[in-house]
């Protein structure tokens, strides 16, 4: 405490430069440097130009309980417009190429600036970074942004340990250790035969054949809320779970924040709205809809009656999407009912008292984001792990309704099952028993990141052994160490294994 930056222990930190990929990361970056580390986060300058824009992140480093995050972004090596950003074929080796040169560059400076780095943090897509780390003899950690199951799913397929589906036998269930059984269309998409994104399951699987080099494996997950599978998994990989890193009980910083885009002011609207009377809805920063299924939404948001607040993203001009239209009439007939915005303040979306549900896409951060603030959804996910997600929240988590089972189903969903959906999950008993589920996700999701929880237990042993680490690292560099204090004493006793008792009628 009152430490200048100088003194205390540095992580770099490189994020994969998606929404759902930053979030997470810069959350995690947060809540190290408020427990007293200097945190650098990095990610491709093009995105950087659109944090500094959406947000205010400045020159100096941040003060953030008892450290500092500051950023420092990186040349991707391509002009500002290249559309071959949007193909992950080409962009993923791009990055990996000009990373390697130009992260051990970062590194070196920052040495020379005497705040060197001991220890590198990525996230999945980028698994390069921990051969970088290896080859200046630094040790690294991964974040994994998505549940554990999907973990699992993507580990036990990586390594063929169970059938799944094929070419010759799309429509079997898979079977995965501590897990319900999934049907076909339940394990993560990017897994069938028939994807059209077998560039993403390329670009998820990367993470597979370099994880054996990061010392830890990060999850934004905790472990009340996925027991069973985290401690399996834990047996096989070094897994701490440290979510959600989206709340942070002691310092809220919510002036250090990472989206892409100014978030619209609708804060203002929702309070001038009754207790859970609106809908929000969004489908994250990648899932684009058809326009046929689009107008459906509209019709049943409409029909439905309910107050509702839509996020309505441009898509990127490099994607190939064309831009959706609302129904000709549509915002006058929804008149004060209704509210379309282009990027929302989710966070405080989520957490605010009129809004009863959430339709969303089921992106992970999306879903933990909902379960913590103790929000029924109702599940429209479309592909990747998105499908699992929504499994879970319907099916174990018991706090959603589902709305499709995903994209490669291809099926219009009609205006009258959205609507029925959106009455199901707003008013009744079942929507009141989804309500009374979902806050006590809320509950366990607080305690787990409140101190001795189980989150915050494992990020606490993170941080000793990052300290620890540096340690090793300075006297293997022969340089002066870093000022390190004593690791605080792992606590004793495991991890609570208290489940959460859930309504089911
Ligand atoms: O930056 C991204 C770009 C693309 C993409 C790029 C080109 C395409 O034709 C299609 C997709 O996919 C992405 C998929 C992502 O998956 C998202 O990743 C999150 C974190 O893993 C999950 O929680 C969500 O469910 C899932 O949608 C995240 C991205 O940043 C990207
Ligand atoms: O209008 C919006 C939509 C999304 N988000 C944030 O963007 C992230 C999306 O991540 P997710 O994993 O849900 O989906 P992805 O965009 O990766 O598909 C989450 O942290 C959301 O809170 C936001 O701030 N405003």
């Amino acid at each position: 405490m009152g430490s200048d930056a100088e003194s205390l222990v540095h992580v770099l930190l490189v994020s994969f430069p998606g929404q759902g990929h930053v979030n997470p990361l810069l959350r995690l970056g947060k809540r190290l440097a408020s427990k007293g580390l200097l945190v650098t986060f990095t990610t491709p300058e093009s995105i950087g130009k659109q944090m500094r824009k959406a947000s205010n992140i400045g020159d100096e480093p941040a003060p953030v309980g008892d450290g500092f995050i500051r950023f420092e972004f990186f040349e991707d090596g391509w002009d500002e417009d290249e559309p071959r950003r949007q193909d992950l074929d080409q962009y993923l080796p791009q990055l990996e190429k000009v990373g390697k040169v130009l992260i051990p560059e970062m590194i070196r400076r920052n040495a020379e600036r005497n705040r060197p780095i001991s220890c590198l943090i990525n996230n999945p897509f980028i698994p390069w970074v921990s051969d970088v780390a290896e080859s200046l003899g630094l040790p690294s950690a991964m974040l994994w942004v998505q549940s554990c199951a999907c973990f699992a799913a993507y580990y036990h397929y990586y390594h063929g340990l169970v059938p799944f589906p094929s070419e010759s036998a799309m429509e079997i269930d898979v079977r995965l250790p501590c897990m319900p059984l999934l049907k076909h269309d339940e394990v993560p998409s990017f897994l069938y035969p028939t994807s059209p994104y077998p560039f993403l399951r390329r670009a998820i699987l990367g993470q597979y054949k370099n994880l054996d080099k990061p010392f830890c494996i990060l999850m934004d997950t905790f472990q009340e809320l996925e027991l069973e599978i985290i401690e399996y998994m834990s047996k096989i990989c070094p897994i701490k779970t440290v979510g959600p890193l989206f709340k942070n009980p002691k310092v809220p910083n919510a002036n250090v924040r990472g989206d892409f885009m100014k978030a619209d002011d609708c804060v203002g609207w929702l309070d001038s709205k009754p207790a859970g009377s609106v809908v929000y809805v969004s489908f994250g920063s990648v899932v684009y809809l058809k326009q046929d299924q689009w107008d459906e939404i509209a019709y049943g948001l409409l029909n439905s009656n309910v107050n509702f607040l839509w996020v309505m993203k441009p898509p990127h001009k490099d994607s190939g999407y064309t831009v959706l239209t609302l129904p000709e009439g549509f915002l006058e007939k929804a008149g004060d009912k209704g509210k379309v915005v282009q990027w929302s303040p989710q966070e405080q979306v989520l957490a605010h008292p009129a809004v009863a549900a959430f339709v969303t896409h089921c992106g992970w951060n999306s879903s933990m984001e909902a379960l913590a603030s103790g929000m029924p959804v109702i599940a429209f996910p479309q592909w990747g792990d998105q499908v699992t997600d929504a499994k879970y929240l319907v099916d174990v988590f018991k706090v959603g309704v589902r709305m499709c089972r995903g994209e490669a189903e291809d099926k219009l969903i009609t205006r009258d099952v959205v609507e029925k959906c959106l009455l199901e999950a707003t008013v009744g008993e079942k929507a009141a028993e989804m309500k009374r589920n979902a806050l006590k996700w809320k509950a366990a999701a607080e305690a787990a990141v409140a101190e001795g929880g189980s989150s915050d237990r494992n990020i606490q042993a993170f941080m000793d052994e990052v300290k620890r680490r540096s340690v090793e690292v300075a006297l293997a560099k022969g340089s002066k160490s870093t000022v390190v204090e004593a690791p605080a004493a792992v606590r004793e006793g495991a991890a609570t294994n208290g489940k959460v008792e859930l309504d089911s009628s």
